[in-house]
């Protein structure tokens, strides 16, 4: 060790991973590593395997290429009867996961040779425990022993394994997807499985899970494994490989992708295969869940780089750490990267948000009046903006002139808004070489000089739009600036952004203007500008401190922006956004198409769709229609794992969780029988609307972005009049 240079964090984190390979046991010990004795050859997998798949090159164990090289130190060996070992050694090792950080030995878990690449198997197996888990902090400790163990044995295949964890592919910003449907992958199970695609489909009805229809086809054709054990990698390079097929035949070439991964998958592979193709892996933890989970494992690692002075919680100031660099710089391969070179501690310097990455949009609490905003700034400088309804932007404008729009999740949305990149490229003065600026896009009548409402916006088509062909016009209002000329600015208080973003742009009206804004401190004042707002088509005001704790908080709800919005008289201040869960056939007027939904709002902590009311008002005849069509796609035969509903709710058809409706309600009220934020402000009850109506649907949202059961307690405590002690009374459609 001595002759080494001196160890750099990721020594570090080896030297940790070295230290405890000490307490390996010794490599080739008893009875796992003999070599298996082969089936014979009338085995009935095999003959099964060859009359359903009689061009699949089979590999049988009598074939002597693929016998069993005696190395001792292999331990994942390609052949499929040594497949089937490490089958039975993963299953046996997996649930090891489930210890004590404190007490869990990363080496024990280990069945492949080190720096070989991790079996895709090991993390559906980790899946399989976690998704049997219902704990937040339980899960935390699966993942991070998890990745531990990754960062010991393979540190190379820690970027792929946090991915596919992640249910992603690479970063949102980069706009790759896997561009498959259900069609495509119910053809290539059909394919891999030898049945008919009815077959398939009709058995997706019954299991209502792709996934399950995947495994319980591919277990019931097969015990044995006949191709090379899947890895980590093979899955996340084939999954890129789908990403990136396009034109002519690319559908069938992605189903062919998706059939060499299922031919090669056993155990519960194909059921993970075929939900992350579906980015439904939904196994009950959320993304933060992760970040934290690759904190703890750091830290775990890092056994010999101290935590900085001062940190009296490492495993958490850690977990802390990582979700806040993921809001500046949401870039898995960055991030795993420094973390393992570098170590947990450094990492807020060595990732810094970086022009082009989009950072989390700071996001506002709601209020309720006027006198609520004076009363939370007493005493500090603060400004009041229109509240434009359009859609969020947050626009990069890089040294070398090229431009990217990304939406509030963080998505490319450059191709759908050329104009807007005409605008700011002309806008912008001679002295502003880069920029990242917030803003946003609202939809506007150049004839009228006026704003036009979102609706109006959302007819808008999403992808590679060309500028002759736009028919809605859009404005760009700008509200903050994040970056200039190569200098971060969101340490910077409100009012030093503010003057930097004035400076740099030039208004022209319907193109690119800045968000009326005014500052006083009267209650009067205040609610004229308000009424003003109103009258500009503005959804209200964003009421945003200026001077003190008036940097830009990414990706926080944060108590320093406060939005008042047009029906704070009602006693809600906000609207919720909720996920439509199940349906209830109409009747009457309503025949043929559902005349109510059970909607939902979603608990961070449980990773669960919570139901919170009985919706049926608010939508218009066409729109019902529109719903009910898509919605019966939805339909699945029984409520997920992860819906929370309270058991005298019984909608006449389950929906799978796939859109986010704007509702608004007259207030919130304790319920016995709904499960919204339960345990939050009462032990047994949940929380309900009442009167809720239908606004529009948030495409711009995922149904995990929906209101939290954390916002909707916050929102009920706000609530002036308390409905404690109140019956529940959600029949009021
Ligand atoms: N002057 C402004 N400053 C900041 N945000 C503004 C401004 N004008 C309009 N907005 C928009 O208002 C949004 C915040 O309020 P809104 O109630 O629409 O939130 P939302 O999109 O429903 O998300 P959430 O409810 O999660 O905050 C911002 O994300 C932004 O799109
Ligand atoms: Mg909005
Ligand atoms: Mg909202």
């Amino acid at each position: 060790m001595s002759s080494e240079p001196p160890p750099s964090a990721f020594d570090k984190l080896l030297s940790g991973a070295r230290a405890s390979k000490k307490k390996l046991p010794p490599p080739s010990s008893s009875k796992k590593r003999k070599a298996p004795t082969p089936p014979p050859s009338s085995s009935p997998h095999k003959t099964l395997e060859t009359v359903i798949n009689p061009n699949n090159n089979l590999k049988t164990v009598q074939n002597p290429e693929e016998t069993v090289h005696e190395d001792p130190s292999s331990k994942i060996r390609n052949t499929s009867s040594s497949s089937n070992g490490i089958v039975a050694e993963l299953k046996e090792k997996v649930p090891e996961l489930k210890k004590k950080p404190e007490n869990f030995d990363p080496s024990s878990v280990v069945c492949w040779e080190k720096n070989k690449p991790v079996p895709f198997l090991f993390l559906s197996l980790a899946f399989d425990l976690i998704s049997k888990e219902r704990g937040r902090i339980v899960i935390t400790e699966i993942v991070c022993n998890l990745l531990r163990t990754v960062i010991h044995a393979t540190p190379d295949d820690l970027v792929p394994v946090v991915y596919l964890s992640a249910n992603k592919i690479a970063p949102a910003y980069k706009g790759l997807e896997l561009g498959i449907g259900d069609a495509s992958i119910i053809r290539a199970l059909a394919d891999a499985c030898g049945r008919t695609e009815k077959h398939i489909k009709s058995q997706y009805k019954k299991k209502g899970d792709l996934g399950l229809v995947a495994q319980a086809s591919r277990s019931s054709q097969t015990t044995m494994r006949k191709h090379d054990a899947l890895t980590i990698r093979k899955v996340f390079d084939t999954f890129h490989l789908i990403a990136k097929e396009s034109g002519k035949d690319s559908q069938e070439k992605k189903k062919n992708h998706i059939k060499s991964l299922l031919f090669a998958a056993t155990d519960c592979e194909p059921l993970y295969i075929i939900r992350l193709l579906q980015t439904k892996l939904r196994i009950g933890y959320a993304e933060q869940t992760l970040l934290a989970a690759l904190g703890q494992a750091a830290v775990h690692t890092e056994e010999h780089s101290n935590p900085p002075p001062g940190i009296k919680s490492p495993l958490e100031e850690a977990a802390k750490i990582v979700k806040k660099v993921y809001s500046v710089l949401p870039d898995y391969d960055k991030i795993v990267s420094a973390l393992l070179k570098d170590g947990v501690w450094e990492l807020p310097k060595k990732c810094d948000f970086t022009p082009g990455v989009p950072v989390g949009p700071m996001l506002s609490k709601a209020t309720k009046s006027v006198s609520e905003i004076l009363n939370k700034f007493q005493g500090v400088e603060f400004t009041c903006e229109y509240k434009y309804d359009g859609e969020r932007a947050q626009i990069h404008f890089l040294e070398n002139g090229s431009v990217e729009i990304y939406s509030r999740n963080a998505e490319r949305n450059t191709g759908k808004y050329p104009d807007v990149i005409a605008a700011v490229s002309r806008l912008k003065k001679t002295t502003v070489s880069s920029f990242i600026l917030d803003c946003e896009l609202v939809a506007y009548d150049h004839g009228k000089q006026t704003i036009l409402p979102f609706q109006v916006l959302s007819t808008r088509s999403r992808k590679n739009v060309a500028k002759s062909d736009i028919k809605v016009a859009v404005c760009v209002f700008a509200f903050d600036l994040l970056h200039l000329n190569g200098h971060k600015l969101f340490q910077e208080n409100l009012k030093i952004r503010r003057e930097h973003l004035y400076t740099s742009f030039e208004e022209e009206s319907g193109f690119l203007q800045f968000a009326t804004s005014t500052t006083s401190n009267d209650v009067e004042e205040i609610q004229e500008f308000f009424d003003k707002a109103i009258e500009a088509s503005c959804e209200g005001l964003i009421v945003k401190t200026l001077h003190e704790d008036a940097t830009y908080e990414p990706s926080k709800r944060s108590n320093n922006w406060l939005k008042l919005k047009k029906d704070y008289t009602d006693n809600l201040g906000d609207s919720l956004d909720l996920v439509p869960i199940g349906a209830f056939h109409g009747r009457g007027k309503r025949t043929g198409v559902y005349g109510a939904f059970l909607v939902a709002c979603y608990d961070n902590e449980r990773n669960e769709f919570q139901s919170i009311v009985r919706l049926a008002t608010g939508f218009k005849e066409q729109e019902l229609k529109e719903r009910s069509t898509i919605l019966r796609s939805k339909v699945i035969p029984k409520p997920k794992a992860y819906y929370s509903c309270g058991e005298s709710i019984n909608p006449d058809v389950w929906l799978e969780a796939s859109e986010v409706w704007e509702v608004k309600a007259a207030d919130l009220t304790i319920s016995p029988v709904y499960r919204a934020a339960e345990g939050k402000v009462d032990s047994v009850k949940g929380i309900s609307l009442r009167f809720p109506r239908f606004i529009r649907v948030r495409p711009d949202k995922t149904p995990e972005q929906s209101s939290s059961s954390e916002q909707i307690a916050e929102m009920y405590n706000a609530q002036k009049l308390n409905h404690t002690g109140q019956q529940d009374d959600d029949e009021d459609d």
